[in-house]
Protein backbone atom coordinates (compact mmCIF):
# COMPACT_ATOMS: atom_id res chain seq x y z
CA UNK A 1 0.00 0.00 0.00
CA UNK A 2 1.56 3.23 -0.79
CA UNK A 3 2.39 5.35 2.21
CA UNK A 4 0.81 8.71 2.41
CA UNK A 5 3.42 11.35 3.00
CA UNK A 6 1.63 14.51 4.77
CA UNK A 7 2.94 18.11 4.25
CA UNK A 8 3.31 19.56 7.68
CA UNK A 9 1.36 22.16 8.51
CA UNK A 10 2.81 25.23 9.90
CA UNK A 11 1.78 26.94 13.00
CA UNK A 12 4.71 29.44 13.94
CA UNK A 13 7.82 30.12 11.22
CA UNK A 14 10.57 32.05 12.63
CA UNK A 15 13.23 33.74 9.94
CA UNK A 16 16.37 35.80 11.56
CA UNK A 17 15.08 36.34 15.24
CA UNK A 18 17.62 38.25 16.61
CA UNK A 19 17.18 39.60 20.10
CA UNK A 20 19.48 41.81 21.33
CA UNK A 21 19.48 43.11 25.05
CA UNK A 22 21.57 46.81 25.58
CA UNK A 23 22.07 47.46 28.93
CA UNK A 24 24.94 50.06 28.01
CA UNK A 25 28.29 48.67 28.68
CA UNK A 26 27.63 45.22 27.01
CA UNK A 27 24.92 44.09 23.98
CA UNK A 28 23.79 40.41 24.93
CA UNK A 29 22.64 38.66 21.61
CA UNK A 30 19.74 36.42 23.57
CA UNK A 31 18.94 35.15 19.87
CA UNK A 32 21.66 35.31 17.42
CA UNK A 33 19.39 34.32 14.17
CA UNK A 34 16.73 31.64 14.99
CA UNK A 35 15.03 30.21 11.57
CA UNK A 36 12.48 27.76 12.83
CA UNK A 37 9.26 25.94 11.89
CA UNK A 38 6.72 24.32 14.56
CA UNK A 39 4.09 22.07 13.39
CA UNK A 40 0.27 21.94 13.82
CA UNK A 41 -0.41 19.19 16.93
CA UNK A 42 3.36 18.91 17.62
CA UNK A 43 4.46 18.73 20.57
CA UNK A 44 8.05 20.10 21.14
CA UNK A 45 11.04 19.70 23.48
CA UNK A 46 13.28 22.76 23.60
CA UNK A 47 16.93 22.02 25.71
CA UNK A 48 20.36 23.92 25.75
CA UNK A 49 22.63 25.91 28.66
CA UNK A 50 21.03 28.23 30.82
CA UNK A 51 21.05 31.49 28.80
CA UNK A 52 21.02 30.01 25.33
CA UNK A 53 17.66 32.03 24.15
CA UNK A 54 14.81 29.56 24.77
CA UNK A 55 12.64 31.86 27.07
CA UNK A 56 13.78 34.56 24.95
CA UNK A 57 12.28 32.67 21.78
CA UNK A 58 8.93 31.52 24.03
CA UNK A 59 8.50 34.98 24.92
CA UNK A 60 8.50 36.29 21.40
CA UNK A 61 6.04 33.32 19.88
CA UNK A 62 4.07 33.55 22.56
CA UNK A 63 3.75 37.46 22.24
CA UNK A 64 4.87 38.74 25.36
CA UNK A 65 8.07 40.04 23.78
CA UNK A 66 9.18 41.29 20.52
CA UNK A 67 12.20 40.57 18.30
CA UNK A 68 14.68 43.19 17.54
CA UNK A 69 15.06 41.94 13.86
CA UNK A 70 14.03 38.86 12.01
CA UNK A 71 10.38 37.88 11.39
CA UNK A 72 7.24 35.61 12.73
CA UNK A 73 4.40 34.36 11.49
CA UNK A 74 1.90 32.75 13.05
CA UNK A 75 0.09 30.85 10.73
CA UNK A 76 -0.29 33.67 7.85
CA UNK A 77 0.11 36.79 10.62
CA UNK A 78 3.30 38.44 10.41
CA UNK A 79 3.49 39.16 14.80
CA UNK A 80 6.51 41.92 13.90
CA UNK A 81 3.62 43.72 12.42
CA UNK A 82 1.41 43.54 14.85
CA UNK A 83 0.68 46.93 17.46
CA UNK A 84 0.22 46.29 21.39
CA UNK A 85 -3.35 46.23 21.18
CA UNK A 86 -3.12 43.45 18.10
CA UNK A 87 -0.43 41.82 20.19
CA UNK A 88 -2.54 41.49 23.26
CA UNK A 89 -5.13 40.38 21.04
CA UNK A 90 -3.23 37.34 19.74
CA UNK A 91 -2.06 35.89 22.89
CA UNK A 92 -5.49 35.97 24.90
CA UNK A 93 -7.09 34.33 21.44
CA UNK A 94 -4.71 31.81 20.61
CA UNK A 95 -1.84 31.13 23.26
CA UNK A 96 -1.67 29.33 26.56
CA UNK A 97 0.95 29.93 28.98
CA UNK A 98 2.59 27.69 32.01
CA UNK A 99 5.19 29.12 33.85
CA UNK A 100 7.66 27.00 36.28
CA UNK A 101 6.12 29.19 38.87
CA UNK A 102 2.27 28.80 39.01
CA UNK A 103 1.34 32.39 39.14
CA UNK A 104 -2.37 31.41 41.00
CA UNK A 105 -3.97 34.34 42.54
CA UNK A 106 -3.45 32.91 46.40
CA UNK A 107 -7.08 33.94 47.39
CA UNK A 108 -9.04 32.92 44.62
CA UNK A 109 -9.75 28.75 44.47
CA UNK A 110 -8.74 26.59 41.44
CA UNK A 111 -11.84 27.36 40.41
CA UNK A 112 -11.78 31.13 40.35
CA UNK A 113 -8.13 31.08 39.14
CA UNK A 114 -9.38 29.45 36.12
CA UNK A 115 -12.66 31.46 35.58
CA UNK A 116 -10.60 34.63 35.37
CA UNK A 117 -9.67 33.84 31.94
CA UNK A 118 -12.50 32.10 30.64
CA UNK A 119 -14.33 35.13 31.97
CA UNK A 120 -12.44 37.00 29.09
CA UNK A 121 -12.18 33.97 26.67
CA UNK A 122 -13.99 33.42 23.05
CA UNK A 123 -14.92 30.06 23.30
CA UNK A 124 -13.57 28.88 26.76
CA UNK A 125 -14.60 25.51 28.44
CA UNK A 126 -16.14 25.90 31.71
CA UNK A 127 -13.18 26.47 34.27
CA UNK A 128 -14.59 22.56 35.92
CA UNK A 129 -14.14 20.80 32.56
CA UNK A 130 -10.84 22.42 32.35
CA UNK A 131 -10.18 20.95 36.26
CA UNK A 132 -11.68 17.81 35.35
CA UNK A 133 -9.48 17.54 32.62
CA UNK A 134 -6.41 17.74 35.01
CA UNK A 135 -7.28 15.56 37.38
CA UNK A 136 -8.80 18.29 39.86
CA UNK A 137 -12.28 17.98 39.67
CA UNK A 138 -12.55 16.57 43.51
CA UNK A 139 -9.96 20.03 44.15
CA UNK A 140 -12.51 23.19 42.24
CA UNK A 141 -12.71 24.72 45.95
CA UNK A 142 -9.35 24.70 47.39
CA UNK A 143 -7.27 27.45 47.50
CA UNK A 144 -3.58 27.45 46.40
CA UNK A 145 -1.82 27.60 49.46
CA UNK A 146 -3.96 24.01 50.14
CA UNK A 147 -2.60 22.26 47.17
CA UNK A 148 0.65 20.43 45.97
CA UNK A 149 2.88 22.30 44.01
CA UNK A 150 2.23 19.66 41.70
CA UNK A 151 -1.85 20.02 41.93
CA UNK A 152 -0.85 24.33 41.77
CA UNK A 153 0.55 23.77 38.19
CA UNK A 154 -2.60 21.57 37.46
CA UNK A 155 -4.09 24.33 38.22
CA UNK A 156 -2.15 26.67 36.01
CA UNK A 157 -2.47 24.39 33.21
CA UNK A 158 -6.37 24.15 33.32
CA UNK A 159 -6.27 27.87 33.19
CA UNK A 160 -4.21 27.49 30.01
CA UNK A 161 -6.13 25.29 28.22
CA UNK A 162 -9.62 26.86 29.25
CA UNK A 163 -9.49 29.08 26.46
CA UNK A 164 -8.38 26.53 24.40
CA UNK A 165 -5.70 27.71 22.69
CA UNK A 166 -4.13 26.63 19.62
CA UNK A 167 -0.98 26.58 21.40
CA UNK A 168 0.43 26.13 24.67
CA UNK A 169 4.19 27.74 25.72
CA UNK A 170 5.88 25.72 28.52
CA UNK A 171 8.64 27.35 30.33
CA UNK A 172 9.81 25.01 32.94
CA UNK A 173 6.71 23.79 34.08
CA UNK A 174 8.19 20.65 36.07
CA UNK A 175 11.28 22.68 37.27
CA UNK A 176 9.85 23.34 40.99
CA UNK A 177 9.04 19.57 41.04
CA UNK A 178 10.24 16.69 42.49
CA UNK A 179 10.50 14.21 39.83
CA UNK A 180 7.21 11.83 40.30
CA UNK A 181 5.12 15.07 40.62
CA UNK A 182 6.73 16.46 37.44
CA UNK A 183 5.65 13.29 35.52
CA UNK A 184 2.30 13.67 36.54
CA UNK A 185 2.10 17.50 34.96
CA UNK A 186 3.85 15.78 31.81
CA UNK A 187 1.18 13.30 31.78
CA UNK A 188 -1.59 16.14 31.84
CA UNK A 189 0.52 17.74 28.88
CA UNK A 190 0.86 14.60 27.01
CA UNK A 191 -2.60 13.96 27.47
CA UNK A 192 -4.27 17.59 26.28
CA UNK A 193 -1.40 17.25 23.07
CA UNK A 194 -3.25 14.51 22.06
CA UNK A 195 -6.96 15.15 22.88
CA UNK A 196 -6.71 18.52 21.46
CA UNK A 197 -3.80 18.61 19.10
CA UNK A 198 -2.72 21.45 20.89
CA UNK A 199 1.10 22.59 19.45
CA UNK A 200 2.34 22.12 22.66
CA UNK A 201 6.40 23.51 23.50
CA UNK A 202 8.23 22.81 26.48
CA UNK A 203 11.57 24.22 27.77
CA UNK A 204 13.22 22.53 30.12
CA UNK A 205 16.70 21.53 31.69
CA UNK A 206 16.03 18.30 31.92
CA UNK A 207 17.20 16.06 28.91
CA UNK A 208 15.28 13.18 30.10
CA UNK A 209 11.80 14.63 29.47
CA UNK A 210 13.12 14.72 25.39
CA UNK A 211 12.23 11.08 25.06
CA UNK A 212 8.06 12.01 25.45
CA UNK A 213 8.50 14.76 22.53
CA UNK A 214 7.68 14.45 18.71
CA UNK A 215 10.95 16.93 17.66
CA UNK A 216 13.70 18.02 20.39
CA UNK A 217 14.93 21.75 19.38
CA UNK A 218 18.63 22.35 21.15
CA UNK A 219 19.52 25.96 21.66
CA UNK A 220 23.02 26.74 22.06
CA UNK A 221 24.18 30.51 22.22
CA UNK A 222 21.14 32.15 20.86
CA UNK A 223 20.82 29.57 18.17
CA UNK A 224 19.40 26.44 17.15
CA UNK A 225 22.29 24.05 16.97
CA UNK A 226 20.41 20.70 16.22
CA UNK A 227 16.83 19.13 15.83
CA UNK A 228 15.78 15.96 16.26
CA UNK A 229 12.50 13.79 15.68
CA UNK A 230 12.05 11.21 17.63
CA UNK A 231 11.11 8.18 16.08
CA UNK A 232 9.32 6.30 19.18
CA UNK A 233 8.12 8.56 22.04
CA UNK A 234 7.89 7.49 25.73
CA UNK A 235 5.08 7.91 27.94
CA UNK A 236 5.88 10.52 30.64
CA UNK A 237 5.32 7.62 33.24
CA UNK A 238 8.21 5.74 31.30
CA UNK A 239 10.43 8.70 32.13
CA UNK A 240 12.55 9.05 35.23
CA UNK A 241 15.00 11.63 35.97
N1 LIG B 1 15.87 41.64 30.23
C1 LIG B 1 17.11 41.26 29.91
N2 LIG B 1 18.14 42.12 29.92
C2 LIG B 1 19.39 41.74 29.57
N3 LIG B 1 19.72 40.48 29.21
C3 LIG B 1 18.73 39.57 29.20
C4 LIG B 1 17.39 39.89 29.55
N4 LIG B 1 16.62 38.76 29.44
C5 LIG B 1 17.45 37.78 29.05
N5 LIG B 1 18.71 38.25 28.90
C6 LIG B 1 19.88 37.48 28.47
O1 LIG B 1 19.57 36.84 27.26
C7 LIG B 1 20.21 35.56 27.21
C8 LIG B 1 19.15 34.49 26.92
O2 LIG B 1 18.28 34.37 28.04
P1 LIG B 1 17.10 33.31 28.11
O3 LIG B 1 16.40 33.54 29.39
O4 LIG B 1 16.32 33.34 26.86
O5 LIG B 1 17.90 31.93 28.14
P2 LIG B 1 17.38 30.48 28.51
O6 LIG B 1 18.01 29.54 27.53
O7 LIG B 1 15.91 30.47 28.61
O8 LIG B 1 18.02 30.30 29.93
P3 LIG B 1 17.49 29.48 31.21
O9 LIG B 1 17.50 28.05 30.77
O10 LIG B 1 18.50 29.78 32.26
O11 LIG B 1 16.13 29.99 31.54
C9 LIG B 1 20.92 35.38 28.53
O12 LIG B 1 22.28 35.72 28.35
C10 LIG B 1 20.24 36.37 29.43
O13 LIG B 1 21.10 36.82 30.44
Amino acid sequence: MRKESRVPEIVFRTQGVTKVYDTGAVKVYALAGVDLELYAGELAVLLGPSGSGKSTLLNILGGLDRATDGQVWFRDRELTHLNDREMTRFRRDHVGFVFQFYNLVPSLTARENVGLVTDVAIDPMPPEEALRLVGLGARMDHFPAELSGGEQQRVAIARAIAKRPEILLCDEPTGALDSATGVQVLEVLRDINDRFGTTTVVITHNAEIRRMAHRVIQFQDGRISDVQVNETRLAPSEIAW
